[in-house]
């Protein structure tokens, strides 16, 4: 499939559409399963390729994954989980930026990983340092190799004080993942803190981890020996969601999204509200001042709380007749 999509702009959108399971939610719970001893079920799963590929690393493993055929829903089992040969876990190499999450579920499963490099969308430079140097602190060797990073553990990973230079996602998810049954406490500070990690902590939760959240980005996570499974309904994708109230907003449509969260998108839906506010009151048309185009309300912070990265500056005003090309997530 082409990664470019070319849109032909210029109609109203209108409808309704059913939002699905967030996808920075679901390949992470699928990942989750490993750590468990028995198998998990994950609902509310779209059909992306985050979702394929983790399918296929988690296969590589020994874990079952068998999809229903009406729901949809995952059933992983990872009770014979075992270490997959390199050259076809080096097939995966540029496909997603997932299997950095593989690190500590593997290690706890298996006692070392090999992870291929990473993809991911192309928004610039995205380094894994914060990764490599977490997982050290948990005890980890970390060793680059051709086509991608092997990871051991011979004394196990342990808990660890940490702390990110900044709430980064997958970092955070990253020692969420390694320290639910590293020996020991894991007090993390700086943690992102974002709907879908919490979603995550709460797939934990259910598998038997025991982790609290504090008000100032500390997230305190007491390791146990082992973990059940869980059975989990992936909450709804807010980017989607937010993609579909901007669509409707520029085209002058009328989207009704079913399944988006008012609670996960304050932000989004403040932000929303003051562009539409604001095209109001300089034009004719709602969205649109005359002149020029509603600007997007730009935080002025780098991450609002709340607020995807990749939204804030989605909403911007004014129908577009013209072509748009975006890159595919
Ligand atoms: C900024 C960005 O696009 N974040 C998205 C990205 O998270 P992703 O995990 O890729 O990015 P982070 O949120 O971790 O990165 C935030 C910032 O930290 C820096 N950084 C991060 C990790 C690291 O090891 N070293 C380092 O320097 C990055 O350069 C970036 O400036 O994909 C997630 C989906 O999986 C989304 O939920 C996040 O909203
Ligand atoms: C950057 C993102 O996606 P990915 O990490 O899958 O590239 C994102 O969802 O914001």
């Amino acid at each position: 499939m082409s990664s470019v999509l070319t849109i032909r702009g210029g109609v109203p959108l209108t409808g309704r559409v059913s939002v699905r399971g967030a996808k920075n939610l679901v390949p992470k719970a699928m990942v989750a399963a490993l750590l468990g001893n028995e198998p998990s079920v994950l609902r509310n799963v779209p059909e992306i390729k985050d979702v394929e590929v983790v399918t296929s690393l988690l296969q590589l493993h020994g874990v079952t994954v068998e999809k229903d055929p009406v729901t949809g829903d995952l059933t992983l089992d990872p009770k014979a989980a075992r270490t997959a040969p390199s050259t076809a876990i080096d097939a995966h190499a540029g496909d997603s930026r997932i299997p950095i999450l593989l690190c500590g579920p593997l290690i706890h499963a298996i006692g070392e990983a090999f992870i291929p490099d990473l993809g991911g969308c192309k928004i610039g430079d995205r380094p894994i340092d914060y990764h490599l140097d977490v997982l050290r602190q948990f005890g980890a060797v970390v060793e680059k190799r051709p086509g991608g990073i092997h990871i051991s553990a011979p004394k196990g990973l342990h808990g660890a004080k940490i702390s990110l230079p900044y709430p980064s996602v997958g970092a955070t998810e990253q020692v969420l993942l390694s320290a639910t049954r590293a020996e020991g406490i894991t007090e993390l500070s700086g943690a992102a803190t974002e709907p879908e990690i919490v979603d995550l902590i709460a797939v934990l939760q259910k598998m038997g981890a025991i982790i609290s959240v504090q008000t100032d980005r500390t997230i305190r996570i007491e390791g146990v020996r082992d973990l059940g499974g869980y059975n989990h309904r992936a909450l709804s994708d807010r980017n989607e969601s937010a993609s579909w109230a901007s669509a409707a907003l520029v085209t002058r449509g009328d989207i009704f999204v079913e399944g988006a969260s008012q609670r996960d998108m304050m932000t989004f839906l403040n932000t929303f509200r003051k562009v539409a506010r604001h095209g109001h009151r300089r034009g004719r048309h709602p969205f649109l001042p005359p002149r020029r185009q509603a600007q997007p309300a730009r935080p002025r912070n780098r991450r609002p709380p709340g607020l995807h990265d990749r939204l804030a500056a989605a909403p911007r005003g004014g129908p577009d007749p013209g072509r748009r090309r975006v890159h595919r997530a």
